[in-house]
This record gives structure tokens, C-alpha cells and sequence, in this order.
């Protein structure tokens, strides 16, 4: 079994809130691992912590080789496209940041996998919602990363396109990538993660395969699940303590 990446203590604080409050996450070889809880529970800055977009206030983060970063793939909530160039020319113009020199024929090919190539002409600006979404998850693929960030892949995608890119997950996990997403779906979750983490007030809540987690906590199903272990916290006084300065989260 190969450490893709080893997370250990991450805090993250803002002022007097803790956001992120000492928390372990490995992720292994050919996994594919969600991240799950509610808004605000500290999701996104823990990918921001392992990625080095922030600065963990105390925390270690390893990755599996020292240049790891040219091997790893991002697609982040907001993606900052180029307005006034179509689809193709921006991912064009992320291949060569990449170092990248694909033909034309190589990037409709590389679209036509997210079922986007008909949108290949079409400004960035001006694709759905949706199509943005995959354009995004285009870009962060052009290299062939090992491993693979997707925070709320398939958020704002119409169901079509969400089975697209699940199946695009298992695709990819099963040639060997590697992959960490966000999302508040938790049937898609228990579709397509093969370990679930949940996250809750910067705190892991619960850790496993979404079956192990089913048979462990006696719920039906992860949302189950989610609703038992984020109330219960929430019911529970003495966790609040491990927050400094008391500050509400
Ligand atoms: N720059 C910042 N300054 C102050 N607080 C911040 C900052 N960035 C994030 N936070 C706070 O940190 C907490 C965790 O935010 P984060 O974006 O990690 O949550 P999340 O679990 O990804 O939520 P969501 O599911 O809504 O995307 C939130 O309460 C947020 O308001």
C-alpha cells in the first residue's frame, strides 16, 4: 500500500476560531475518498491545507514523492477561466502551464471524455453552470495526475452529467489515480467513494468504507449517518470546549 499523502495535526485558525482542529487524514493508492459535513465544517480548508493553497497554523503535510506537486490535479469550487476564449483555447492555455503541447485533435478527444465537446467553441464565460464545472475537471486531467482533488465535482450538475463524471471517477480510480472529493450528495458518496471521512467542526466525526460506517453506527444509509453524527455533536457540551476562545462555529 503506497501513501499518496499523510496529513497529521492540520489546525487551521482564524483569529480566535478554529476551524480545522488537529486533524489526521491519509489517503492511499488508487483510493477515492470523500469528504463529507456540513457547511462550514472546515472541508474546503483542509484540501486548501494538503494542497499549500493555506498555511496550516500547526500540522504536517507529506506527499508520496518530493515532486509531487507536477503529478497531482486540482479542480477547486471557483475556477478562474479566461473570458472571451472558448473552452478549447482555455484548456489550451492550461496544457501549456503545464508544459504541455496537445494538438487540437488531442483536446477535442480529451473534451469528447466529458462529453463537452460541443461546447469546444463556445467562450468559458458563456458555458452552464455544469459545463463550467466539467471544463474545470478537464483542466485539472490534462496532465494524467496520480492523484486527483475535486472539491464538489458534480455540485450544480443536472443527473446525466453527474452519472458522467461518477463513472469518470471509477474510471479513473481504476487505472490507479487517486482521488479526494468534497460533496454534499451522499448517495453519490456511497456510490463512488471507496473510504468516507466526515468532518465535523474541524474535527473527523467518523472515518471508514461507506459500509464499514453503515454497520459501525447501525444507520441505514450515509445520510443517516450524517444527520446522526453532526446533531450528536452538536448535543455534545464538552467538544465545544476544544474550541479556543468558546467562539461559536
Ligand atoms: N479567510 C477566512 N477568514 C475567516 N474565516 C474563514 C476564512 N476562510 C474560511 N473561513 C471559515 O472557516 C470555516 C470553514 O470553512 P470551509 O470553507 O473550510 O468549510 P467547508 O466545510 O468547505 O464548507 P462548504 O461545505 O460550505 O464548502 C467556515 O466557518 C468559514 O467561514
Amino acid at each position: 500500500m503506497t501513501l499518496m499523502v499523510e496529513a497529521k495535526g492540520l489546525v487551521k485558525r482564524y483569529g480566535e476560531r478554529v476551524v480545522v482542529n488537529g486533524l489526521d487524514l491519509t489517503v492511499e493508492e488508487g483510493e477515492v475518498l470523500a469528504i463529507i459535513g456540513p457547511n462550514g465544517a472546515g472541508k474546503s480548508t483542509t484540501l486548501d491545507m494538503i494542497l499549500g493553497i493555506k498555511r496550516p497554523d500547526a500540522g504536517s503535510v507529506m506527499y508520496w514523492r518530493e515532486d509531487a506537486k507536477r503529478q497531482i490535479g486540482v479542480q477547486l469550487q471557483a475556477t478562474p477561466f479566461f473570458p472571451g476564449y472558448t473552452a478549447l483555447e482555455n484548456l489550451r492555455m492550461f496544457a501549456v502551464f503545464y508544459g504541455l503541447r496537445p494538438t487540437n485533435a488531442e483536446l477535442m478527444e480529451h473534451l469528447k471524455r466529458l462529453n463537452l465537446h460541443e461546447a469546444a467553441h463556445i467562450d468559458a464565460s458563456r458555458l452552464s453552470g455544469g459545463q463550467q464545472k466539467k471544463l474545470a475537471i478537464a483542466m485539472a486531467l490534462l496532465h494524467r495526475p496520480k492523484l486527483l482533488f475535486l472539491d464538489e465535482p458534480t455540485a450544480a450538475l443536472d443527473p446525466r452529467a453527474r452519472r458522467e463524471i461518477r463513472e469518470l471517477i471509477r474510471t479513473l480510480a481504476e487505472a490507479g489515480t487517486s482521488i479526494v472529493l468534497t460533496s454534499h450528495d451522499m448517495e453519490e458518496v456511497h456510490k463512488a467513494a471507496t473510504k468516507v471521512v466526515l468532518i465535523n467542526r474541524g474535527k473527523i466525526a467518523a472515518s471508514g468504507t461507506p459500509d464499514e460506517l453503515l454497520a459501525q453506527f447501525g444507520v441505514q444509509d450515509l445520510e443517516e449517518l450524517y444527520i446522526k453524527l453532526t446533531e450528536s455533536i452538536e448535543e455534545e457540551p464538552a467538544l465545544g470546549a476544544v474550541y479556543s476562545g468558546g467562539g461559536s462555529l
